[in-house]
């Protein structure tokens, strides 16, 4: 990264700015613009929810401390970044932590996931998106895209209430194996006209800080019909589709056996058309170096899950795909599937895991694989790429929106600091994540969470999840002998 020497910008003269204006100063900010700067002793402005001025805190301060609408706010020397985004999230799952660990992945849908969500009533929904928003939010994420949950409606009302900013995505499944009865009848007409209406009811609310993509849960079970709908609807609408692609060596073998291609979902998927700069693919494990091409080609976004990778699925080719000029970004995916819902710990994974991964595909080391810089990027630029919202979010720039985070830097994880870049991904925990910002508005302060009562959270949170648990009817096999 770039130490910027100069060269700070602000939007307007200061005279014109009669709203509120905010000045965070004295911080070490690392903008993730296309020119990586980093300003020492820096500070930004921000008129209600947008950045109008970054630089460094002499000149900013000159310029704006004075105006009587101007609040100040010393940072000390902590860092100031953007927010994170977090691509591949479950927040239905929430409530089914610790539901299913060490668990072959068909098994642990069928068995376990399917049958939990199925059960779920809208009140389940929005507890375990509150629940799961405030762990996001502990790990400085300030924007998600859900991988596909229940009760969107709900889903909504959560998000809006903690003030994050979110794709949100229906679970979509018109066939296949391992349904639940209570899913039998969403038929492909069905799962189009739902989407549809979650769209016209909530799309572009909150302050414009929730958007509705289209979902399609895997491709065991999606119809071609609901496919190439899906592709269409998306088109029309002009919006994202979020879907689990080539998790398992099984998926491949179920798509060259049903659908007639030779490889896998990647290739079926080019063969309908489906690849496009609006497809963001999860996981991404099992594809072939003509698959990758495939995705570069189409712009497709991949969101990487490194710990869930490591639990269920298996070493994804992420430096080739980097390398071929894909856009991969992080995610945490479900609680039940990592289990925990810190992108800090997946930054620091995703690192270590793709090193790895070197000496076991290649026989040799390389610990240049996925470098500091480049894990940053993922939860931010290429984060905000990979969801269509990179015009206003994933870095600080004058006219984006103001989600940032504040990190404490002095604490025992962090200290000596000679590599803030470096430091990022391989020291901080998220405990170092003192305050977070989305759309202008702090929902943490001093690690405190502000829009909601955490502790009535967590109450609320262990009442649904029993209750959930026996309607279900799933118990959790115990490993030992407990007294
Ligand atoms: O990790 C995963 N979590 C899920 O909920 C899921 N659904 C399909 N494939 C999946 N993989």
């Amino acid at each position: 990264m770039e130490t910027a020497g100069g060269g700070g910008e602000s939007k307007s003269d200061s005279s014109c700015s009669s709203s509120r204006l905010l000045t965070l100063h004295n911080a070490l900010i690392v903008t993730m613009d296309p020119q990586s700067r980093v300003f020492r002793d820096g500070a930004i402005v921000i008129e209600h929810n947008t950045i109008i001025a970054i630089g460094h805190s002499p000149q900013i301060l000159a310029q704006f401390s004075s105006l009587p609408s101007s609040q100040l706010l010393d940072l000390q020397g902590q860092f100031l970044l953007p927010g994170f985004i977090n691509t591949h999230v479950h927040t239905s799952q929430q409530l089914a932590r610790g539901i299913a660990d060490d668990v072959p992945l068909l098994t642990w849908l069928h068995n376990c996931i399917w049958p939990y969500e199925s059960n779920m009533t809208p009140h389940d929904s929005y507890i375990s998106t509150l629940l799961c928003g405030i762990e996001l939010i502990h790990s400085g994420v300030t924007c998600f895209a859900e991988a596909g949950g229940q009760h969107v409606s709900e889903m909504a009302r959560a998000v809006e209430l903690l003030g994050l900013r979110a794709c949100l995505t229906e679970s979509i499944m018109d066939c296949g194996e391992g349904l639940p009865m209570a899913w039998a009848d969403r038929t492909t007409q069905h799962c189009i006209q739902t989407q549809k209406e979650l769209y016209k009811k909530h799309h572009n609310t909150a302050d414009g800080r929730i958007r509705i993509w289209l979902g399609i849960r895997q491709i065991m079970n999606a119809t071609d019909l609901l496919l190439t709908q899906t592709r269409d609807t998306a088109k029309e609408l002009q919006t994202g589709i979020h879907m689990h692609v080539a998790e398992i060596p099984y998926e491949n073998q179920y798509v060259a056996n049903n659908r007639g291609v030779d490889h896998g979902t990647v290739a079926y998927l080019e063969k309908i058309k489906f690849l496009e700069d609006n497809l963001l693919a999860a996981h991404t494990v099992w594809v072939n170096p003509g698959e990758i091409s495939s995705l570069s080609k189409a712009s497709v976004k991949v969101s990487h899950c490194p710990a869930a990778a490591m639990r269920m699925l298996g070493f994804a080719p992420i430096r080739e795909m980097l390398d071929a000029g894909v856009c991969v970004s992080l995610g945490t995916d479900g609680a039940p599937s990592n289990n925990r819902m810190s992108i800090v710990d997946e930054m620091y994974l995703a690192s270590l895991i793709n090193k790895g991964r070197e000496v076991f595909y290649k026989g040799t080391t390389d610990p240049t694989a996925l470098p500091a810089e480049i894990i940053l990027r993922m939860v931010t630029s290429n984060g905000a790429k990979s969801i269509l919202w990179d015009k206003e979010i994933g870095s600080l720039e004058v006219g984006k929106k103001a989600d940032m985070i504040v990190i404490n830097p002095s604490s025992w994880s962090m200290v000596p600091l000679h590599d803030c870049i470096s430091s990022l991904v391989y020291c901080m925990r998220s405990e170092n994540i003192q305050s977070v910002m989305c759309n202008g508005e702090w929902i943490m302060k001093d690690r405190k969470i502000l829009k909601v009562d955490e502790s009535a959270v967590i109450s609320m949170a262990k009442h649904a999840s029993v209750e959930l648990m026996k309607r279900a009817g799933i118990t959790v096999p115990s490993r030992m002998t407990i007294l």
